[in-house]
């Protein structure tokens, strides 16, 4: 069993308390990038982790060093007329693509056109991998126009579920106001895929605190999603997807219902959605006196009130609402591509790449959330899909196809050594390094806390007395020294306790 240490930032033992451009190198003219994600955002602000070379920012990013290796910076969307100009060896055709044939090296779009490359980098993305596809009732969030249908829909809405623990979950439950929430999980606690037990229960005491009704005061500047919308509706008919959105999506939507308080959240934990009624079978089943055909069960509604769909979960519980937002995750957007194409998968479905970025078919490379990551990875780095590694997938795979063009030897990107993403979640400062949930340490790890309700938690995995990862939840200004740590992994079993003792300043300490 893992080791807990509890401290609170007094040093008492408690237990409460990322656009990338493919620079002008003429030798890559024919080499082509499909999809337009990273680069095509609208104005938005990133919190992301770059590499030290900086690739693909040009003066109108505005960088703040949060860490050496991470950065908050501003990336403002440009129309592809003004790409083409400032880079003339870039040519964008605003097509979908509808067929590869790889073994002719060529691409097919949907505008009846072929393209012959020498080089290939797919970046198509993923999709959202929605429960009860199809259901006119379940709703995925993935681009601006999804984005607003979903707030378009909440306009009228009373009372929607959300099932999912991810990253979208999260910040919709902080987001929305005036409209009832019941969140699904089907864990023990929320935010699985960014946290543990403990992050959670710091993160949801923020659920049930004025903090949330104080949160407005706190939000960030707000930009509009028009631009952007007007780009997925132009470049991404062959999947009906535009690029995924990124950190602040949330920003400039209106994420209200049509009632009046601001939040009220209710989680049920530890199960699935069983199945989904419409109104009319719902109405049927009561006729059936609440007998479910599906286990014969006396099965308990939760009010009386009719609603246009009804969702039966695992616990037997039943609510009914009025849309269902299903954050279960993405599934790489791989269909067009694979259709006559011998590519090798991962287990995800996503393509494999190796650690030059190269699928299995030659001269096709791949990049961000469509890729799988197939090579031998640092013992402190993930794949997770980001945007944040979306964009070092797509700055490293390009120098890995002008290196292959050119037969020159590449090392690995640096950033690949060590996972770190810096996001904000209840309008906390998050920060995530390394194996931050022991991730495949096995129970041969230790674990050190320190946390003082509503302000921090800090986390660090330890194992055989190196740092193998870390949660930083507030302003702690760790995030360097740590990052540090877990990079040169520095033998410190003689600190102990010390590590996290707030009296100590640590960044002196290993200076
Ligand atoms: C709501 C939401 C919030 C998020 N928040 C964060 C966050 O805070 N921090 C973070 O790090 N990550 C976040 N992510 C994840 C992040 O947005 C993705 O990991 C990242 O955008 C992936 O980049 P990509 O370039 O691989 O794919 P995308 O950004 O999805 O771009 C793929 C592009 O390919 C195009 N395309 C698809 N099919 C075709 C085709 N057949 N032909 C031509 N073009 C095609 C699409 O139109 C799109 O433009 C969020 C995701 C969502 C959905
Ligand atoms: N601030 C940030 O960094 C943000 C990042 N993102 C990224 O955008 C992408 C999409 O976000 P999101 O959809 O939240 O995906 P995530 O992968 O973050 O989370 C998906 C969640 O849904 C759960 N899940 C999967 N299938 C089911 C199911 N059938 N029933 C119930 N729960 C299920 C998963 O559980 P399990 O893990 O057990 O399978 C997990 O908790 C992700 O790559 C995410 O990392 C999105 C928003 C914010």
């Amino acid at each position: 069993m893992p080791t807990v240490l509890l401290r609170g930032k007094d040093g008492k033992a408690c237990l409460t308390d990322f656009r990338y451009v493919i620079r002008g190198d003429q030798s890559l003219e024919k080499a082509a990038i499909l999809g337009k994600g990273l680069g095509q955002q609208n104005k938005r602000k990133a919190l992301d982790k770059t590499d030290s070379h900086g690739g693909g920012h040009d003066g109108r990013e505005q960088r703040r060093m949060v860490s050496k290796l991470l950065e908050e910076f501003d990336v403002e969307e440009q129309p592809s007329t003004l790409l083409e100009t400032r880079f003339p060896n870039i040519k964008v055709i605003e097509s979908g693509v509808k067929q590869l044939k790889s073994e002719e090296h060529c691409v097919l779009t949907e505008d009846g056109s072929q393209y012959i490359y020498k080089q290939l980098c797919l970046c198509a993305g993923a999709k959202p991998k929605l429960v009860c596809e199809g259901n006119p009732y379940v709703v995925g969030i993935r681009d601006t126009d999804s984005a607003q249908e979903f707030q378009k829909q909440l306009t009228t809405a009373k009372r929607i579920m959300i099932i999912g623990n991810g990253g979208i979950a999260l910040e919709l439950v902080y987001e929305i106001e005036g409209c009832e929430v019941i969140w699904a999980i089907k864990d023990k606690a929320i935010g699985n895929t960014f946290f543990d037990a403990g992050a959670a229960e710091f993160l949801t005491s923020e659920l049930i605190t004025e903090k949330l009704e104080a949160k407005i005061a706190h939000k960030r500047t707000r930009y509009t999603t028009e631009g952007r919308k007007k780009e997925a509706r132009t470049t991404a008919k062959a999947s009906n997807v535009g690029s995924a959105l990124g950190p602040d999506w949330h920003e400039g939507l209106n994420l209200k219902g049509t009632k009046e308080f601001s939040h009220k959240i209710h989680i049920e934990n530890m199960c699935e959605i069983k199945k989904i009624y419409l109104q009319e079978e719902f109405i049927n089943l009561k006729k059936e006196s609440l007998i479910l055909p599906s286990d014969n069960k006396s099965v308990k509604t939760i009010d009386k009130e009719m609603w246009p769909v009804y969702v039966e979960l695992t616990n037997e519980k039943i609510y009914g609402c009025d849309l269902i937002v299903s954050a279960t995750g993405v599934t790489p957007n791989v269909e067009p591509f694979v259709l006559g194409n011998n590519f090798n998968l991962g287990q995800d479905g996503g393509l494999e790449v190796d650690d030059h970025m190269h699928t299995s078919l030659p001269d096709i490379y791949a990049a961000g959330d469509i890729c799988t990551a197939s090579w031998q990875p640092s013992p402190v780095w993930q794949q997770m899909r980001l945007w944040t590694q979306a964009r070092q997938m797509g700055w490293y795979a390009a120098k890995c196809m002008a290196a292959d063009h050119l037969g020159e030897p590449i090392d690995m990107d640096f950033s690949f050594e060590l996972f770190a993403h810096v996001t904000k979640f209840f309008n906390y400062k998050v920060v995530l390094l390394g194996k931050y949930n022991a991730q495949d340490l096995g129970s041969d790890h230790e674990l050190m806390l320190r946390c003082t309700k509503g302000q921090e938690y800090v986390k660090v995995v330890m194992q055989n007395g190196r740092m193998m990862g870390a949660v930083l939840i507030g302003e702690t200004d760790l995030e360097e020294t740590f990052e540090n740590l877990i990079l040169n992994q520095m033998d410190l079993s003689s600190y102990g306790e010390d590590l996290l003792d707030p009296n100590i300043d640590i960044e002196d300490y290993f200076d």
